[in-house]
């Protein structure tokens, strides 16, 4: 089987949400290659106002004395108990999906109405299933896929997808070149050769991790403070939060050289939003507090990725 789920981007391409047939409920999840939990707001979840939620469907159990917890990298968290239905993305099926219904969410997940619920895409030794650890959606649909990978097509401001089971060489320019992921902490690692900023090259590889469910392109300071120094009039401002500059400069694109291949995400792209002080706050930045890098959705958007779990290795082209 293969199948293609259209994404639709949030505000300042903040997350990309994808209709979902969880049980019995259709609901707006934020895939996510940088965890393992499928979880979704139910009837009775606390802050649930203004979000669709889960019904089980008749065939759906509950997973009797499994309970989960996970904290994120930008502090929200959920927790609750857990079923086990029958899930549906772009027409792939997975019958015997543990859908983790939540009974707390975080204010930062109450507060945005765009989701209903997160689907982790991160290697499964992430998920927070307790005392018996579950499988991620694709892990589970995997073995029924023609080509057993998936593929992230994240687009500024306006709609891509995220494909199961096929490669779509319409989707992509050029050719696709892959290279080894690291899945030892359990997310979906992988080493650039050297970065580039406007037309300056540092042969300094960075090590990092490509995640879908954070916004931003995070990276150390050093590069951080490489990019910025070709932005005119940009500082590091920890009180709005990090680099700000002046909306009417403009930004340099940031590029970096995988196994050859050259990513380039156009300068048009690294503004992640207007400030009220009428500064702009940049789509690049520190990653130190976190100790390893992630290319998040401002990085993401300009490619198109593979993810291929059997030979564990990423794929990119440019879109
Ligand atoms: O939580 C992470 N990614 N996903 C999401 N963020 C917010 C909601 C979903 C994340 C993953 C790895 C590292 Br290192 C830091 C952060």
């Amino acid at each position: 089987v293969s199948g293609s789920a259209t994404n639709t981007p949030q505000p300042a391409d903040s997350e990309y949400i994808v209709p979902v047939t969880v049980g019995a409920s259709t609901v707006n999840l934020d895939f996510d290659t940088g965890s393992a939990d499928l979880w979704v707001y139910t009837s009775s979840t606390a802050g649930g106002a203004g979000h669709n939620y889960y019904t089980p469907s008749d065939g759906a159990t509950v997973m009797n004395g499994e309970t989960w917890s996970i904290g994120y990298g930008d502090g929200s968290s959920a927790s609750g108990n857990v079923y086990q239905d029958t899930v549906v993305v772009g027409g792939v099926t997975a019958t015997a999906q543990a859908v983790e219904a939540a009974q707390t969410v975080s204010s930062s997940f109450s507060s945005d109405t765009s989701n209903d619920g997160l689907l982790g895409l991160s290697w499964s030794s992430l998920n927070t299933v307790s005392p018996d650890q579950q499988k991620t959606f694709y892990d589970n649909v995997q073995s029924s896929l023609a080509d057993p990978v998936f593929a992230a097509i994240l687009k500024h401001d306006a709609p891509g997808s995220y494909d199961f089971g096929f490669i779509d060489s319409s989707k992509y320019t050029g050719n696709i070149t892959y290279t080894p992921a690291d899945n030892s902490q359990g997310y979906w690692g992988f080493t650039v050769d050297s970065y580039t900023v406007g037309t300056t090259v540092t042969s300094t590889a960075l090590s990092g991790i490509a995640d879908t469910g954070t916004s931003l392109l995070l990276l150390d300071d050093t590069t951080c403070g490489n990019y910025y120094a070709q932005v005119s009039g940009a500082i590091n401002d920890s009180s709005q939060g990090g680099w700000v500059y002046d909306c009417s400069t403009s930004l340099p694109d940031f590029s970096v050289s995988i196994n050859g291949y050259t990513a380039t995400v156009p300068g048009s792209y690294l503004t992640y939003d207007q400030q009220s002080s009428g500064q702009c706050y940049g789509g690049i930045q520190s990653s130190t507090a976190i100790g390893f890098n992630i290319f998040g959705d401002v990085f993401l958007k300009s490619q198109y990725v593979v993810f291929d779990g059997p030979n564990v290795q990423l794929g990119f082209a440019s879109q």
